[in-house]
């Protein structure tokens, strides 16, 4: 096994967003950045060459249902409420242990393919996550997803006791490459008493939180009607609140609660594209980063994006942000590159997100070869406005190669896509069985 890595012979952007020309030395086995130097390759037991390529941090997609890539154009043109009631859970109904298994994994090389090295995943059946994340050799923090609605009070106990189980499982597996969370689906899906019960269990394991928060007015409302007040309001008297959490969407954040989820530290993970399609709304993305709410960026599942590739996402941010904040300077590219680099590292918990000795070894190799990155008078912007995830050539993670030169290195990936596709066929047929 080789110790050490060097991708050699490129530019390499830094966390002040300069772009040196220097090599990057990794320990392979720490998963560690060991140096970013001229020179490097005579060091290393293996080099990844950078010709004309940009090495970046890899991103970070900061909430994501991996296994929705299943339900990938399944279920279109609907607003979230609908999607969910009519399509989405009805489906998810029929679901199993081996779709999450086939589903993930090809989440998995979709985020390899585009430079995403580490993601959250609020889903089912984490035990198969796990084993994707494992295989894949990615980086994730991963939970079971509670919802209470409808269900009586003992299946509800059993689906949060069994988030709070399933977190204790797992963290640190994968080389301590899975980290985990407990995942209460919103505010309004889980039952006030359920939260009282379990929120000061985990809290008191030390184990963070990750939610929906004020994804659309009609959840909102459900709040306010039932509390009185809004729901991060309603989330902060749970306890819920704390810079170990972080919550999707914000969309419908107003001043009071962007100052409360900047006192307790919790970061908003903006879902731009996922916001867009199901109708939502755009997220006062400036404000909250204004009001000093940490920001991170995320895909939200395949089935309401449509795709994992978080270039889309960077694009998405910038052009959005500009329109809710209604200012062409808000959301500018450093802030949405930050957002899906060290942001959302910071959001997860990982040391990762920049390229600097003592980091993780996580990065991305962006081949700059290409008509539509010409000319280059500024790389950060075409990172955000005119790259895609098929411009990554190389993806590292935990200094270990990923996909080198579009080769993902762990997976057959037209097995993947064929196992994917039977399993997703077979869903949707017994969903409509
Ligand atoms: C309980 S596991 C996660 C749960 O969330 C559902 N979901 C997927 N996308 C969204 C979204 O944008 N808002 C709210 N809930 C969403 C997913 O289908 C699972 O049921
Ligand atoms: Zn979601």
């Amino acid at each position: 096994m080789t110790d050490t890595l060097a991708v050699v012979d490129g530019r390499v952007l830094t966390p002040a967003f300069d772009v040196v020309e220097a090599d990057v030395l990794v320990d392979a086995d720490a998963g560690e950045i060991l140096e970013v130097a001229p020179d490097l390759a005579s060091e290393a037991d293996e080099t990844l060459d950078a010709t004309d390529s940009l090495v970046v941090p890899g991103l970070v997609n900061a909430h994501c249902h991996a296994a929705m890539t299943l339900l990938r154009g399944y279920a279109d043109d609907k607003q979230l409420e609908a999607w969910l009631q009519e399509d989405i859970w009805p489906a998810e109904a029929e679901l199993t242990a081996e779709d999450v298994a086939a589903g993930t994994r090809l989440a998995a090389v979709e985020m390899i393919r585009s430079g995403t090295t580490a993601f959250a995943d609020m889903y089912f059946h984490v035990g198969e996550v796990v084993e994707a994340v494992r295989e894949a050799g990615l980086r994730a923090r991963v939970g079971h997803g509670v919802v209470t609605v409808g269900k009586d009070d003992e299946a509800a106990r059993d689906d949060f006791a069994e988030s709070l189980a399933v977190a204790e499982e797992y963290d640190g597996a994968a080389d301590g490459r899975v980290r985990t969370a407990v995942m209460p689906h919103a505010p309004h899906t889980v039952g006030t008493q359920f939260f009282e019960e379990f929120v000061p269990r985990v809290r008191e394991a030390g184990v963070p939180f990750h939610f929906h928060l004020n994804e659309t007015e009609v959840y909102l409302d459900e709040i306010a009607d039932e509390a009185g007040v809004r729901p991060t309001e309603y989330a902060d008297d749970l306890g819920l609140l704390s810079d170990t959490t972080f919550v999707a969407h914000g969309v419908h954040t107003d001043a009071a609660e962007m100052e409360t989820l900047a006192e307790r530290g919790t970061a908003v993970v903006h879902c731009p594209a996922s916001n867009a399609k199901l109708n939502s709304g755009m997220a006062p993305v400036q404000e909250l980063l204004d009001a000093g709410v940490p920001v991170a960026l995320g895909t939200d599942g395949a089935a309401s994006n449509n795709d994992l590739d978080l270039f889309d996402e960077l694009r998405d941010a910038a052009m959005i942000g500009k329109l809710a904040a209604d200012d062409a300077t808000a959301v500018d590219a450093e802030t949405a590159f930050g957002m899906a680099t060290a942001g959302g590292a910071a959001a997860l918990g990982f040391d990762a997100g920049r390229i600097e000795a003592g980091a993780a070894a996580d990065l991305a190799v962006v081949d700059l070869d290409a008509p539509h990155l010409t000319p280059e008078h500024d790389l950060v912007s075409h990172l955000v406005y005119a790259a895609r995830g098929s411009d990554v050539r190389h993806t590292v993670c935990d200094g270990r190669v990923l996909m080198r030169d579009r080769d993902v290195l762990a997976f057959d990936e037209s097995a993947v896509r064929e196992r994917a596709q039977e399993h997703a066929e077979a869903l949707v047929a017994r969903a409509e069985e």
